[in-house]
């Protein structure tokens, strides 16, 4: 199990910790969700378990190596007018996987057949034609045919309608199924993590201050509505 204890970490140049004294472990069946409000360190924290910068203070355990990880960082650039397949040619030539030419179907199934005709449909639409949910949706779908030890999904759901934001955690809680992969995922989204197998943790000013299933989140909080449960956890 991939897990942390006591890390803090300071910005060089910062007065204060952005990170203080942080334990947490991430479950593998499980996607493992990191909510926090703007600023609460949940970017912080990614860039040092990926090493993006040097660990500082406290234990890391069973973090992989750098090859076995898949960090999709926010906001990536990608040229407008590349089509949907010449991003999957890149993220299969980078993962060294064989990619076929014509149609997305010879070679990817997702193993749900409206979202391979989304696939399809996508495969052949420029980048910049894509709504934002679909060109997330792509993104997302892509990256997790790749095959790594672990996962970390910068707020893959900010930004998009609630149908797309459940297909994208749908399509990250598919990943648990495999053994051996740890998916972790920033939201500012909670309400649709009722429909997948999630462990949640709540960041606040670089704290954990919740870590637990949803259901438990909303039964600390004695609320059946996660943004309300939200607000309490951070205002207390
Ligand atoms: N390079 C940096 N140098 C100094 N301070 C930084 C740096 N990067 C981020 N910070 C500060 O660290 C804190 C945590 O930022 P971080 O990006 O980790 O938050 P976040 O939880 O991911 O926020 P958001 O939800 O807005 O993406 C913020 O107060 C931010 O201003």
């Amino acid at each position: 199990m991939i897990s942390m204890k006591g890390i803090n970490y300071r910005y060089p140049k910062s007065k204060n910790n952005v990170l203080k004294d942080i334990s947490m472990s991430f479950d593998e069946d499980k996607v493992n969700v990191i909510a926090g409000l703007n600023g609460a360190g949940k970017t912080t924290l990614f860039d040092l378990i990926t090493g993006v910068y040097p660990k500082q203070a406290g234990e890391f355990h069973n973090i992989p190596t750098m090859d076995e990880i898949l960090y999709q960082i926010q906001g990536a650039f990608l040229s407008l007018m590349i089509l949907g397949k010449d991003y999957a040619r890149l993220v299969y030539k980078i993962s060294g996987k064989k990619f076929k030419k014509g149609s997305p179907s010879s070679f990817i199934d997702l193993g749900d057949q409206r979202e391979n005709e989304l696939l399809e449909k996508l495969w052949w639409r420029e980048i910049g034609q894509m709504s934002v949910g679909e060109r997330r949706w792509l993104y997302v779908t892509l990256l997790s045919q790749l095959d790594r030890k672990m996962y970390l999904f910068d707020e893959p759901t900010s930004a998009i309608d609630p149908s797309s934001r459940l297909k994208i955690c749908k399509r990250l809680e598919r990943l648990t199924k495999e053994p051996g992969k740890t998916v972790i995922m920033s939201s500012h989204h909670l309400h649709e993590l009722e429909f997948i197998a999630c462990k949640l943790f709540v960041m606040n000013n670089g704290r954990i201050t919740f870590q637990g299933s949803y259901h438990e989140f909303l039964a600390t909080y004695d609320t059946t509505n996660p943004d309300i449960a939200f607000d309490h956890c951070i205002n207390l």
